[in-house]
């Protein structure tokens, strides 16, 4: 478990981050959201220990990593935002330097090495010298070194900057099997890869944490979502239910229409969706779908920085 406990940060009178704290646990993979300047990379440094905190501290597994940096430093991955890669050194020796300075004994380091290679599709690049890749690939050189020797806590500064379509759905590919070994925080400016990839959103605002909140959660809203093909009468009747406070109606021109019911705090949900049905009947209107109404992470995101304004 990497736990966050107050962590604040100044730079001179520019507080970065302010009192943030939340604790990931074994296996889990966080999506780390904010706008520009909110404090992500601050963060990141901080837990992966290249930044001091200016008050508060990281623990990993119990252990403060103030106190005991350098070995708990090889327990973690990190993808800093711009990694500083040697242009004239070959992929390989690259990475068999970096699993040098991360303490890898000898014995381990090619298999260590091998194995970075294999995860990130970078095997045929081994012996090209990293001025010559492109900017993904030298990305997907970059998360090689931090998956290197399989370490379990793994801090990605916006892992998928500068990849394709295609080399995005590797690099999603990849955090889905790193998951299964490691803790993983990651930070993007893309909703869909935390939706694709991660279990749990921390949103920054200005230096503080707005949101943090399973996405399964995140995900419910208290509304359903009526789909059919008559408006008129149906309305009213919905409108008089007892379960529903608010009724929103989408009316097209087609034979397809759209009505948002916003359900009543603590109601039954089954007991609502049977009472509309028996309207949508009694109108003498088609129901073509009931389902909940799902919040996707863009609204929410959204909601969260109009909260702060
Ligand atoms: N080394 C530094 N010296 C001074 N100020 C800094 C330094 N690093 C970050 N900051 C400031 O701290 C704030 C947070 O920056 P940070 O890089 O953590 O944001 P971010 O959320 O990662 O942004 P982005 O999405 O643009 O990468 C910004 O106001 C930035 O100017």
């Amino acid at each position: 478990m990497i736990t966050a406990n107050h962590l604040s940060r100044q730079f001179g009178r520019n507080t970065a981050v302010s009192n943030v704290s939340f604790s990931i646990g074994d296996n889990q993979v966080v999506g780390l959201l904010g706008p520009n300047g909110a404090g992500k990379t601050t963060i990141m440094r901080m837990l992966s220990g290249y930044l001091e905190p200016t008050t508060g501290q990281v623990t990993v597994n119990g252990e403060n990593l103030g106190q005991n940096a350098y070995c708990i430093q090889r327990q973690l991955g990190y993808l800093p935002e711009n990694l500083p890669v040697y242009p004239d050194m070959m992929v390989a020796d690259y990475l068999d330097y970096v699993a040098t300075i991360k303490g890898i004994s000898r014995e381990d380091r090619s298999r260590a090495v091998r194995e970075a290679l294999i995860a990130t599709e970078m095997v045929d690049r081994g012996v090209d010298k990293i001025a010559t890749l492109s900017r993904g690939q030298k990305q997907r050189v970059g998360v090689a070194q931090a998956v290197l020797g399989r370490p379990h806590f793994l801090i990605l500064d916006e892992p998928t900057n500068g990849l394709d379509p295609h080399q995005t759905a590797q690099m999603r590919k990849l955090l889905e099997q790193l998951s299964r070994r490691a803790t993983i925080l990651l930070s993007t400016h893309i909703m869909q890869e935390v939706e694709a990839v991660c279990d749990r959103v921390l949103i920054l605002r200005n230096g503080q944490l707005a949101l943090d909140r399973d996405l399964a959660d995140l995900h419910c809203s208290d509304s359903l979502v009526l789909r059919t093909d008559k408006a008129a009468e149906l309305q009213k009747l919905l409108q008089g239910l007892p379960q529903i406070v608010n009724v929103t109606a989408n009316l097209t021109d087609s034979d397809c229409h759209e009505f948002v019911l916003q359900l009543r705090e603590g109601c039954d949900r089954n007991t609502a969706a049977g009472n509309i049905s028996q309207c949508v009947l009694q109108a003498g209107a088609r129901l073509y779908t009931l389902e909940p109404r799902v919040r996707h992470l863009e609204e929410v995101f959204q909601e969260v920085m109009n909260n702060g304004d």
